[in-house]
């Protein structure tokens, strides 16, 4: 009968002279094994469910124009900027197990999306899910499901947009303010926080802005854990992009 145990005493044989195994026991073999498959099919379960969701939203979690941003192509020339690189470093680094949440709000093109994109970049190397959507498609995709061809619901969606590993929600405050809108961020925001997944939101709002549009009940969730809010309030980058850069 083939056991663990036998199948380790022929790879032994077959093992040249000065091989320092990595296991001595058959057993250790074949739960470093059974481990291994685990974690191969949690990663596989991960990317379907990202690629799922880029799918619906239709286009990919992140935009071409920050497809390569990462926090070494992040230039800093202000302490405002060095401050925002080090703590989205830090957000990334800490991520595993948090439940922090972050903002990035202030003026455009100071590079919220930039940094945004480098923590999902780093997140999906390290075989996390993320998404990035602007409320725009959001509105969009949660419309499409009332139209009788739809073979996705309001409620299956909310339920997938839940369960990426981290959901950047951007151009906070771009649209006419409206109830469905707050409705329907609420209701995400809320099933993320109790499932301790964290949420990124992106915005030209300050503060108050941010408060009077998604009410206390969304950003008292934004809060929870060692979350962060950071203030972009320095000159638009946008006039130097050239669009080879990086
Ligand atoms: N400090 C920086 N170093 C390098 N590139 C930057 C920097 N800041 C911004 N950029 C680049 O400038 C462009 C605009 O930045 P980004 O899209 O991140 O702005 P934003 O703050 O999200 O703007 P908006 O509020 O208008 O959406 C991007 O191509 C980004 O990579």
């Amino acid at each position: 009968m083939k056991t663990p145990e036998n199948l380790f005493s022929r790879l032994q044989r077959l093992m040249p002279d000065g091989v320092k195994p990595k296991f001595t026991r058959g057993e250790d073999l074949l739960a470093w094994n059974q481990e291994q498959g685990r974690l191969r099919s949690e990663a596989v379960f991960r990317e379907n469910r990202a690629m799922k969701m880029q799918r619906i939203m239709g286009r990919s979690g992140i935009r071409e124009l920050h497809m390569n941003c990462s926090f070494d192509n992040y230039r800093v020339e202000s302490e405002g900027q060095r401050k925002a690189l080090a703590m989205a470093r830090q957000y990334a680094a800490e991520f595993e197990h948090s439940i922090a949440s972050f903002v990035f709000s202030g003026r455009p093109g100071t590079g919220k999306n930039h940094l945004a994109a480098a923590i999902g970049n780093d997140l999906i190397l390290r075989g996390k899910s993320v998404l990035i959507v602007t409320v725009a498609d959001l509105m969009s995709n949660m419309k499409g499901t009332f139209s009788g061809g739809s073979t996705l619901t309001e409620e299956r969606l909310i339920h997938d947009l839940s369960s990426v590993d981290l959901l950047v929600i951007d151009e906070i405050g771009m649209q006419t303010e409206s109830r469905y809108e707050k409705v329907i961020i609420n209701q995400i925001v809320d099933r993320r926080s109790s499932s301790k997944r964290p949420t990124g939101m992106l915005s030209n709002l300050n503060h108050e802005g941010m408060n009077a549009l998604l009410g206390d009940r969304v950003m008292d969730r934004m809060r929870l854990g060692n979350s962060m809010w950071v203030r972009f309030d320095w000159d638009s980058y946008r006039d130097r992009v050239r669009g080879d850069e990086y």
